[in-house]
């Protein structure tokens, strides 16, 4: 009998075409594009006189630049590159979702939905957030553009096999504790680079009661730890999620597909480089106060910490620099850092229950006066879910905005950069100085904090509206 194997292990050798000493040669089962990474990766093959090898294991989206309050490009730079990624797409043939188009949206938003990521399958983008598609049980990697330009041309791409690690969530899972709050707690503990070099499988109890949504924005968050990427051993959720979708298989394909699924887990007595535990029994939702992912505390009695309790030099010198970023004083409690924007959205958190958790704490509410509020939908499938449902009409009436889909504020690279001061709620991933613009202070909550936050005009939970202004 042959040795057992973790799932990161069956699906990379499952794909090894060559195997060399230092790095492998995978070949790569879907290859997702945007306009922001692939420019010069098509000018490369072209410079070659190369074709695309495989279009139809390609897929194109428009994501990060198109504006989310119109269809109309105003900004030239971002017009440019969206009409490149168009025009690159036609001479190769490879399907693309344009801004307009009812299927477009983040791209980590879209391919899943589409039915296009299935478990023991490769997926590679430009794009870091490509850890997403691990939810449903793929090794799912971001690359750079000049990977993107070796996967165009041959459908390969040579890597260095990671060390594994598992991440076990045990314990009883608190109701106002989402997902968001697991894989920030994760990070809070093991650091911003903690699992660096590492692919994670999220193993327990606890993931297995967790949707295909929640695994998606866990598994999305795996690079904020420092991981090449992440990934949920399928079973009973991921294939009722995929079960019916455009790219899903069907009739006896589908039966065999499942059957191929359930074999994929890991074996009894595999050994992972390194194990970590999280406890969820006694988390609350958790947020940031930092300028990085793994800079966060607790809602419930979370203090921003003074940078001298922590024991390394380095994390002291960093959150030194942070709360001057931030403006924030030690000893303040989250709940009272006051808010002026709030941003629903993302790869993160734009998914149709994100809406519906932040939709529910809204509903009958208002969000405070100064304060603004813009919901932007993953894709424009999700928004078409979430105006059958109503939730728009909720968000509206609270008084937040109801966008188009795309990246949106998540990051500074479309009419969504905000231009002045300002201290935002955001339910993306990154916290970066800058990153949502010049002055912007970002305090990375889950959706339903996030409306929270927006009623109350503070960081808060839904817990804390209770009794309030109902
Ligand atoms: C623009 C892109 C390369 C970048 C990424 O790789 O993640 C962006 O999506 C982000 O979230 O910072
Ligand atoms: S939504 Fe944000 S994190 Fe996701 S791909 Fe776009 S910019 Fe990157």
């Amino acid at each position: 009998m042959s040795a057992p194997r973790t799932i990161i292990d069956k699906v990379w050798d499952d794909h090894v075409v060559r195997s060399g000493d230092a790095s492998d040669l995978l070949y790569i089962d879907l290859h997702l594009v945007h306009e922001v990474t692939s420019p010069q990766a098509f000018d490369g093959i072209e410079h070659q006189g190369r074709a695309v090898r495989r279009p139809d294991l390609t897929l194109a989206v428009e994501d990060h630049n198109v504006p989310t309050d119109s269809l109309l490009i105003r900004d030239a730079m971002s017009k440019a590159q969206v009409q490149q990624l168009r025009a690159n797409c036609e001479r190769h043939g490879i399907e693309h979702l344009a801004h307009g188009d009812g299927r477009q949206g983040v791209v980590h938003v879209v391919a899943p939905e589409l039915g296009l990521v299935q478990p023991g399958m490769t997926v590679v983008c430009g794009d870091s957030h490509t850890s997403t598609h691990g939810a449903l049980g793929a090794l799912a990697f971001g690359v750079g553009t000049s990977d993107v330009e070796h996967v165009l041309a041959t459908q390969t791409l040579s890597l260095a096999r990671p060390r594994t690690m598992a991440v076990e969530f045990t314990g009883a899972l608190p109701p106002d504790v989402s997902p968001k709050d697991l894989v920030m707690a994760l990070i809070a503990q093991i650091g911003a680079n903690g699992a660096h070099g590492h692919v994670l499988e999220y193993r327990g109890p606890v993931i297995r009661q967790i949707s295909m949504e929640g695994r998606m924005s866990i598994c999305n968050m795996t690079v904020e730890a420092g991981a090449r990427a992440g990934l949920v051993a399928p079973d009973e959720i991921t294939e009722d999620y995929l079960a019916g979708r455009p790219a899903a298989p069907t009739g006896a394909q589908w039966d065999d597909a499942v059957a191929a699924w359930r074999e994929l887990r890991t074996d009894e007595g595999a050994r992972f480089d390194r194990t970590v535990v999280v406890d969820t029994s006694e988390l609350t939702p958790f947020v940031t106060w930092g300028t990085n992912p793994g800079q966060a505390a607790p809602l419930g009695d979370g203090v921003v910490p003074d940078p001298d309790s922590f024991s390394e030099p380095g994390e002291q010198a960093a959150a030194r620099r942070a709360l001057a970023y931030m403006g924030l004083e030690p000893g303040t409690r989250m709940r009272d850092i006051p808010i002026d924007t709030v941003f629903l959205g993302s790869c993160t958190n734009g998914r149709i229950e994100d809406l519906r958790a932040a939709a529910a704490v809204l509903d009958g509410r208002k969000v405070a006066p100064g304060v603004r509020m813009i919901v932007v939908p993953g894709s424009m499938q999700v928004r078409a879910q979430a105006e059958r449902e109503g939730l728009d009409e909720v968000f509206t009436a609270a008084g937040a905005q109801w966008r188009l889909a795309g990246c949106s504020m998540c990051l500074g690279m479309n009419n969504d950069r905000l231009g002045g001061p300002a201290r935002v709620a955001s339910t993306s991933n990154r916290n970066y100085e800058r990153r949502q613009g010049d002055h912007a202070r970002t305090h990375l909550v889950s959706p339903s904090t996030a409306a929270a936050t927006a009623v109350a005009g503070h960081l808060a939970s839904p817990r804390d509206l209770i009794g309030g202004d109902r």
